[in-house]
């Protein structure tokens, strides 16, 4: 019953049509192209009604071959478009379908074919089958074939959900009339032998199927109308079976084993094969390190690695004096660089230190210089350390005296300091740091005597004698002597234009014995141009001067020249670097930080005020000092609660002590400075001092106090971006707060050095306990009981605002900076110094994110518009126009000369 002759298909719909339909496909013929190659077969829009489900697979094999695609009914277009496009996956559920192409092949295959295996016995219903698997399935047994065949039947249902053959079931026709119909062929004359009936019978069926059809065709928009809900359900059905679906698929794509239906994996050993862990890809992308390997990977410091200073290599009893003078344990970049700078047998190379603002460089190059220069009995300029200001040189000045003087008891030799930084006459800094030396010369005696003979040979000698004789440092020789001028310190601190004046200037300064160069706040000496500093000294230290290997001794680094350079804000500018050519070099970081990154000191905490209003912005300053002092009140009420009621009392009592106390140190300030002080500096007395004399010149401004009289027990620095803006500050808050005149200090690049050196000292001891600064004081200087730093101005960088705020929270203690914020500002500011933000660019390393602070309307408080009450707002502007009075005075007084 199966030998029934199928017509070979015609050569194009052969090979549209896919090979595991025929049986013919099962077996290829050899001049079929491969398989891969062959074109897509047609989608299977044919619909197989369910009665038709038992149909014998044979049966449906010789019965499906029909070409479909290109005959498609008209009706069954739109259908088929419909269901082409969009189709998801999980709807149109082609798992089984091996050989029905569909539109949503194209789909990626679910993963769960690659991780799930087929089991042994695979039940039907439990295959999940690719489409590639058509071979497979030729090769299935019948009865299995059958079951696929069902559920093919009913997947196809599916595809096809939308078209009117789906809700054609129902046209099942009666028994009685398919009898009829099959009979009808036989009335027309169709002549088939009896035996063959039964074969006939379903191409019977089949032809009544089509007659169906074609009454279908024929009544379809009737049809779809009256089957309309039949549709809908049928479409809720889908929807159903593609959710219960994706339902039984885990979130790996795995289908998940439902207890119910699917047989235990462990019967039929389906547990998972092993799977190999996914790869990771690997996202990082090739960089390409342009830096030399030193300055790409430091040397890095952490901030526990204190030591003690004996463990370092420095002398039990230096380390003791040290102690004495509150150098207990070496910090984290001390312990990191002493080893590396203390003197070694071994050959050492030059050093680059980039660690925070306080952390403690200073001493980190000073003690070493000073143990390695107190072994040589003789005194020569064997060491310079330049930095940019004349405060920053007195400041390392008195490092080097406290760590020479622990090396006094060591050796017999103290190691002579001296500076240059030009406010002495250049004569007397001559005298300060040369002197002269009889030098035996046993050529002397033949040059007098020949002296005798000839004289006019020595007519030019004669000349430089006379010249010498107004030198201040002219001696007449011994017999047989020479006179030689030579440095009179073994460590010159200068600032680059005095060092280069002295080169080219004075007598025997010469660096020929010069074996430490160090170059403290590099990243400002490197990147300005201080009359080509670098380069003059450079080409001194190049050469031996006719005295070769003065730079070698025993015992000592064997270095010619050791460079050490240093700076909180080191920039990654490798070209700097190149300018101090520098010899093996090594880089020291704290952990954390590269070169190129600014990081702020641990302990300091950052905040930020917004100023609704700029042109009030000195009374947001008045609030803030004024919270700023309560505070520390409360700090203080806190630890002394029982003491409250007495605190009070002697507040005011030391508070008009300290006042009485201030003004004397002011006074006497502003005396010795009045004499010699230029006409800038005048100015600067009329802000800062309360002079009795002048107190009683000045008209009394009628400006209400606006805090109450206690003691300002906290000190603050206040940077402006101007010296003429920091004079004006100051001189605008002793007006608005009279109780703090006293209390106030400004420093600008105009004041006289003397002067500075006067109040910084003040400010050490607590008399002054407010500086309104430039941003002259900005790098370097240390106010070890500095707690609060304010940016009255924005600094004009990155770098500045590190320096500055730098001033607070040294040497492991805490402090605070506040930064004023107009409106104008706020998005520089959070962008490239907070780094919050879109395009935050900042370099500044952080412990913590920067407070954002608000100052909020007095309790009178105005009419809500600005933060401050009516009459604080009228006292200030009394305030202002007193300032405008004295300035107008002060010109006039400058015009007359008076
Ligand atoms: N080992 C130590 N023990 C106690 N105090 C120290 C120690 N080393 C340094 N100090 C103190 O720490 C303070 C800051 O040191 P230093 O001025 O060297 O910091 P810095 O890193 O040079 O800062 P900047 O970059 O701002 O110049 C100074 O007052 C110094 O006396």
């Amino acid at each position: 019953m199966y030998n029934r002759y199928i017509p070979p298909p015609k050569p194009k719909a052969a090979q549209a049509q896919p090979p595991a339909r025929t049986p013919a496909a099962a077996s290829p013929a050899p001049s079929q192209p491969p398989r891969s190659y062959a074109p897509p077969p047609p989608p299977a829009q044919s619909y197989i009604h369910p009665s038709r489900a038992h149909v014998h697979p044979q049966e449906q094999y010789e019965q499906e071959p029909e070409p479909t695609g290109p005959k498609t009914p008209s009706w069954l277009q739109p259908y088929v478009r419909r269901v082409d496009p969009n189709a998801k996956p999980t709807k149109i559920t082609f798992g089984d379908g091996d050989d029905v192409p569909a539109p949503v092949i194209s789909a990626p295959a679910p993963k769960i074919e690659e991780k799930v295996p087929e089991p042994a016995e695979e039940k039907p219903k439990k295959s999940k089958r690719s489409k590639t698997d058509d071979d497979d399935v030729a090769e299935q047994k019948p009865k299995k074939r059958k079951k696929e065949s069902k559920k093919e039947s009913k997947k196809e249902v599916v595809v096809e959900e939308d078209t009117p053959e789906e809700v054609e079931p129902i046209p099942e026709v009666p028994e009685s009339k398919l009898a009829q119909d099959d009979a009808q062929p036989e009335v027309d004359g169709v002549a088939e032998e009896a035996e063959e009936k039964d074969k006939r019978k379903p191409k019977r069926e089949k032809k009544k199927k089509k007659a169906a059809v074609e009454e279908t065709e024929e009544d379809d928009t009737g049809v779809r109308s009256r089957h309309k809900a039949v549709f809908e359900k049928v479409e809720k059905a889908l929807r159903a079976q593609a959710a219960a679906e994706e339902d039984a698929m885990d979130v790996d794509g795995e289908e998940k084993v439902d207890d119910e239906e699917e047989e235990p994996a462990v019967e039929h050993g389906l547990e998972p094969i092993p799977q190999p862990t996914p790869v990771v890809p690997d996202e990082s992308q090739l960089t390409y390190e342009t830096l030399p390997p030193w300055l790409a990977s430091p040397i890095q410091a952490t901030d526990d690695m204190r030591r003690p200073f004996e463990e370092l290599g420095i002398p039990s009893e230096s380390a003791k004096i040290l102690k004495e003078k509150g150098f207990n344990d070496a910090f984290a970049v001390q312990t990191v660089v002493l080893p590396m700078l203390l003197p070694q047998p071994d050959r050492q190379g030059d050093l680059v230190i980039a660690a925070p603002t306080g952390s403690g460089k200073t001493l980190s190059y000073v003690l070493p210089m000073i143990q390695d220069l107190s072994y040589y009995p003789l005194t020569r300029l064997r060491a310079i350390i330049v930095l940019p200001t004349r405060d920053l040189v007195q400041q390392v000045q008195q490092a080097c005296e406290a760590c020479a003087s622990a090396y006094t008891n060591w050796k017999d030799k103290k190691v002579r300091i001296g500076t240059a930084v030009g406010n002495k006459s250049f004569k007397e800094e001559q005298l300060e740091i040369m002197t002269t030396k009889q030098q035996y010369n046993p050529d002397g005696y033949e040059r007098w005597k020949q002296k005798q003979r000839r004289p006019w040979d020595f007519l030019e000698d004669d000349a430089e004698d006379e010249l010498d004789a107004n030198d201040p440092h002219y001696v007449e020789p011994l017999p047989y002597h020479t006179v030689e001028h030579v440095p009179n310190v073994d460590i010159l601190i200068c600032t680059p234009g005095r060092l280069v004046d002295h080169i080219d200037k004075t007598r025997g300064f010469k660096l020929t014995y010069v074996r430490w160069l160090v170059v403290d706040e590099a990243d400002k000496l490197l990147s300005q141009d201080y009359q080509e500093w670098l380069n003059a000294v450079l080409k001194k230290l190049n050469t031996d001067e006719g005295k070769p290997h003065c730079r070698s001794f025993a015992k000592s680094n064997k270095s010619g020249v050791r460079k050490v350079i240093l700076s909180a804000t080191m920039a990654k500018d490798i070209s700097l670097f190149n300018q101090l050519k520098l010899s093996r070099p090594k880089l020291v970081v704290l952990q954390g930080t590269k070169a190129g990154e600014q990081s702020l000191p641990p302990l300091l905490k950052e905040s930020a005020i917004k100023i609704r209003d700029p042109s009030l912005k000195p009374l947001y300053l008045v609030d803030l000092l004024n919270s700023l002092t309560a505070i520390n009140e409360e700090t203080v009420t806190k630890v002394e609660e029982a003491k409250e009621s007495a605190s009070e009392t002697s507040d005011s009592e030391s508070s008009s002590d300290s006042d009485s106390d201030s003004s004397s140190d002011s006074d006497s300030d502003s005396d010795s400075d009045s004499g010699s002080d230029s006409d800038s500096d005048s100015s600067s007395d009329s802000s800062s001092s309360s002079d009795s004399e002048s107190e009683a010149e000045k008209p009394k401004p009628k400006v209400k106090a606006t805090t109450p009289k206690r003691k300002f027990d906290t000190t603050v620095l206040i940077f402006t971006k101007s010296n003429e803006a920091a004079l004006r500050l100051s001189r605008l808050l002793a007006l608005l707060v009279p109780d703090l005149e006293p209390l106030i200090g400004t420093l600008t690049s105009s004041t006289q050095t003397s002067r500075r050196t006067r109040t910084l000292r003040a400010f050490s001891r607590g008399k002054v306990r407010i500086l309104v600064a430039s941003d002259l004081v900005s790098r370097g200087i240390d106010l070890l009981n500095l707690e609060h730093v304010i940016n009255y101005d924005l600094p004009m960088s990155e770098t500045s605002y590190v320096h500055r705020v730098g001033r607070t929270a040294r040497a492991g203690r805490a402090g605070h900076s506040w930064t004023l914020l107009e409106h104008s500002q706020a998005r520089r500011f959070w962008r490239d110094f907070a780094g919050e933000g879109k395009n935050a660019t900042t370099s500044i390393m952080r412990t913590a994110p920067v407070e954002r602070v608000r100052i909020t309307a007095t309790p009178e408080g105005g009419d809500g518009k600005t933060d401050f009450a009516d009459d604080r707002v009228a006292a200030y502007e009394v305030a202002l126009k007193q300032l405008q009075k004295e300035a107008t005075l002060g010109a006039q007084r400058e015009k007359t000369g008076a």
